[in-house]
């Protein structure tokens, strides 16, 4: 539990203390994508809904939700914890709450909401008007009929009968009756499709009762078991209400041992009941099993909460069961449904308030080349193999820099810009000098090999010191991927508890966290504002400070005892190199070697060991490929002697298991941002200089044009018939191209090395009864959510 809430004793009972940040990344998470829902499965807002497509002149423009993805908190701190109330509603609502006397007077889509309820409580009004022009007391034709005549008798009372909330109630109705039950039917539609035996059942029912002719009535349900079954499971997996009305506690009480203050808000979450691993036997698939006996008669199931319970209970059940299955019934004895050809539709909900099914896949749709507005900015997603690679390797020139950003602007100020937002001739230097030094330290004299192989025995012990109880690894993992950079830049490694080392991780973690959110997104659109607002944007500045400040401690360190014919590492180097040529036009001037190490780190650390982190995963998934990959390494290097970089053509199913985790892992899910350095064209769409461009990396990982199973984790994706590894073209989590990851080299031999060593070793699996996650965070990079292993010494 430690990383969410900070847990108070009072009174001997424990009290969920609001508003507290804590380390770790899943905290970092929350805070950072101002995350809007405290559920079992967290999903973070989709500011960026789809709002208008236009392929016109020369690009579409729309608006999309990236950001979306779960977060299973309840597995992680039990059944009862509390998160920061004002981070609940997404980034609009949090600006709202949090400055209303600001975000009144400003321009915004907050502004909408206003508007939309307006307009809405405009035409209700109207409604009223007519309905009282010719109301007849004796025969109410309607609600808003009925509640005149009932305004009439409780004239002094307190009971709401106005005319202000006959408007308000008649809203409720209509925000509370239409999208719920409107999105409920698309979600069927999804599963109907998605699973198109069920479809043919649930006519073959249809079928057999209702025939073709006649419409359904609601005497025909208990005759539909099946579909009445059918009918139910979408409920559940659609999971409409993702959350569920917020309450608050009318007085202090006490709630699974905790105490709650009376006026606290509680999100009794539905998610939760729903997905309940001991209510249902299969909670994660859609399977209308779940509400039939063994005769294939309809049973009734208790979690199954859609709906919510007790005194706040949705008062539109009735209604809502109604129409879904007249609505279904009726549609389905009609029409046979599919989605076009080549487009998997995606059972991943765009959350609100209400949980809605994904407009397709953008590229299916919009085609390879397809503009969106990602706040101020335009950018022009390419997608698929071929048309990244159009863009990034055969229009390499045209791609190669990186656009303006305020944000970017504001941490690499100065000249220089460090290896990654830097661009022209102080870049091409300076990557040039990077990678020479790469090459220097390590690829080129083995000692790389060494350093890594040195680095596996400190993690494998620390592994051991856990004695079989489980952990999570991934505070390991990020100290060990750390000091291999560690040793490149300071020349050093640092002890696990080493302090300093620590808070240096931590910030690099926050750091690369917060650089992918949307509060970067928010803070580049609108700079001017949010440099003067407070939120977590500012740990983006305050963590590259203390960063900053680490490496130049270092600098002095190294400066007090640099010997010019002996070179220890990349700070030493560089100050060589920055006394023989002084023209800050190349980069080499201190402020740019701090900046540069940065990005060393922040490249260089989280993606390798995020890769290791989903490597874990995949491989606890697939029992089997653990035992594989553990046989061929017993065969060919055996159990004591530690893995070189010369085993890897004699172990190829295990690099192609390497090869698919990094595919599947999808670590940079977008890519570098590029910008078009002049006019130029793309799959027939003119690109005007100076416009960002993102070669999205995972329309490419999971190119279905390229990937025999591009969804399923395969690692027969990199094996030849006879076994033997071939290579991929479509195989790009490096990116490709001039401006491709420079630390390529360095990473695949410390993802080939850790993971053989680490396999050699141990049995990895998870607690009984928990089924680890695919689904990441998504951020710059994609970030399994936290997890448990056991690690067993084999
Ligand atoms: C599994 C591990 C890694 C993955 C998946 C990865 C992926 C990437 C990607 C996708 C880019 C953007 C390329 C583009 O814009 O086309 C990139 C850039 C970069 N990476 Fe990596 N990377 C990894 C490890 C490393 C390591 C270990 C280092 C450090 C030695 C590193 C240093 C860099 C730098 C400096 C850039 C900027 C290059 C430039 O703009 O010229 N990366 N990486």
């Amino acid at each position: 539990m430690g990383n969410i809430v900070r847990w108070d004793s009072q009174n001997g009972s424990k009290t969920p203390h609001w508003g507290y940040f804590m380390q770790g990344l899943a905290i970092t998470t929350i805070l950072a994508s101002a995350v809007d829902r405290m559920s079992g499965r967290l999903q973070t807002p989709s500011i960026l809904s789809i709002s208008w497509i236009q392929k016109a002149s020369s690009v579409g423009e729309a608006f999309l939700p990236i950001f979306n993805s779960h977060f299973q908190l309840a597995d992680v701190y039990g059944n009862v914890f509390s998160v920061l109330r004002q981070w609940q509603d997404g980034v609009c609502r949090w600006l709202y709450e949090s400055f209303p006397a600001v975000m009144k007077h400003l321009p915004g889509p907050h502004n909408k909401i206003f508007s939309l309820f307006d307009t809405i409580l405009d035409f209700i009004s109207q409604e009223v008007k007519r309905h009282k022009k010719d109301l007849d007391r004796n025969y109410p034709r309607d609600y808003s009929d009925t509640f005149l005549i009932e305004m009439e008798k409780h004239k002094e009372s307190d009971l709401g009968f106005t005319e202000t909330n006959l408007a308000l109630c008649s809203l409720d109705l209509f925000l509370a009756g239409t999208e719920t039950t409107s999105t409920t039917l698309q979600w069927a539609l999804v599963y109907l499709i998605k699973y198109p035996d069920v479809q043919e059942k649930v006519q073959a029912e249809i079928n057999r009762v209702i025939g073709q002719t006649r419409l359904p009535t609601m005497a025909d349900r208990p005759n539909l078991p099946y579909t009445d079954a059918v009918i139910h499971e979408i409920q559940r997996m659609g999971n409409i209400v993702p959350l569920n009305g917020f309450r608050m506690a009318a007085k202090d009480t006490t709630l699974g041992g905790y105490f709650i203050p009376k006026g606290t808000s509680i999100m009794p979450t539905l998610t939760s009941v729903l997905f309940d691993k001991n209510e249902w036997e299969t909670p994660d698939t859609f399977n209308p099993g779940h509400f039939l006996d063994a005769e294939g008669k309809f049973v009734k199931r208790e979690a199954l909460l859609a709906f919510s319970a007790g005194k706040r209970v949705c008062l539109g059940e009735g209604l809502a069961k109604m129409e879904l299955f007249l609505f279904l019934v009726g549609l389905l004895q009609k029409f046979y449904f599919s989605a076009p050809d080549g487009v998997e539709l995606s059972t991943e909900g765009v959350t609100g308030t209400t949980r809605v099914p994904h407009p397709f896949k953008l590229a299916d749709v919009y085609g390879n080349v397809f503009c969106i507005r990602l706040g101020r900015h335009k950018t022009v997603f390419v997608s698929g193999w071929k048309m990244v690679k159009e863009a990034i390797v055969t229009q390499a020139d045209n791609f190669v820099d990186r656009p303006y950003s305020p944000m970017v602007n504001r941490i690499y100020s100065g000249n220089s810009a460090g290896l990654f937002f830097s661009n022209g001739k102080v870049w091409r230097r300076q990557r040039r000098f990077a990678m020479a030094m790469l090459r220097t330290f390590g690829l080129a004299k083995n000692s790389m090999e060494q350093s890594i192989c040195e680095e596996s025995r400190h993690l494998q012990e620390a592994m051991e010191k856990e004695e079989g109880e489980p952990f999570d690894p991934m505070p390991l993992l990020n100290n060990a991927v750390a000091n291999i950079i560690c040793q490149i830049v300071f020349g050093k490694r640092f002890d696990y508890s080493d302090h300093n080392f620590q808070s240096m991780l931590k910030n690099l973690i926050e750091m690369a966290y917060l650089e992918g959110s949307m509060w970067a997104l928010l803070y580049d659109a609108f700079p001017a504002l949010m440099r003067h607002l407070p939120g977590p944007h500012n740990g983006i500045f305050c963590n590259s400070k203390s960063l900053e400040a680490s490496i130049r401690r270092e600098i002095e360190r190294h400066k007090l005892d640099l010997d010019p014919s002996n070179p220890r590492d990349y700070i030493d180097t560089f100050l060589i190199e920055e006394k023989h040529n002084r023209r800050s036009e190349q980069g080499f001037e201190e402020g740019n070697l701090v900046l540069c190490c940065l990005d060393l780190f922040l490249a260089g650390s989280e993606t390798t060991s995020k890769t290791l982190q989903w490597g874990l995963i995949y491989l606890i998934k697939n029992p089997h490929i653990q035992d594989k990959v553990q046989a061929e390494i017993d065969r060919v290097i055996g159990q004591t002697r530690l893995p070189t970089m010369a085993d890897r053509p004699n172990l190829p199913y295990t690099d192609a298991v390497i090869h698919e985790i990094q595919r599947m892992g999808n670590i940079v899910p977008l890519n570098g941002f590029r910008m078009a350095a002049k006019d130029t064209t793309l799959g027939g769409y003119f690109i005007p200089k100076g416009t960002s461009v993102m070669p999205n990396l995972t329309s490419v990982l999971f190119d279905k044009t390229e990937w025999e199973t591009p969804d399923t984790f395969n690692p027969g994706h990199f094996l030849d018939a006879k076994g033997r590894f071939v290579r991929r073209d479509a195989f790009l989590p490096f990116s490709a191209g001039k401006r491709a990851c420079l630390g390529e080299g360095l990473a695949r031999m410390e993802l080939f090395l850790f993971f053989v060593s680490l396999f050699q070793k141990f049995c990895f699996s998870t607690l009984d009864g928990v089924e680890l996650s695919t689904e990441g965070i998504i951020g710059a990079t994609r970030t399994p959510y936290p997890f448990k292993i056991y690690a067993k010494a084999r």
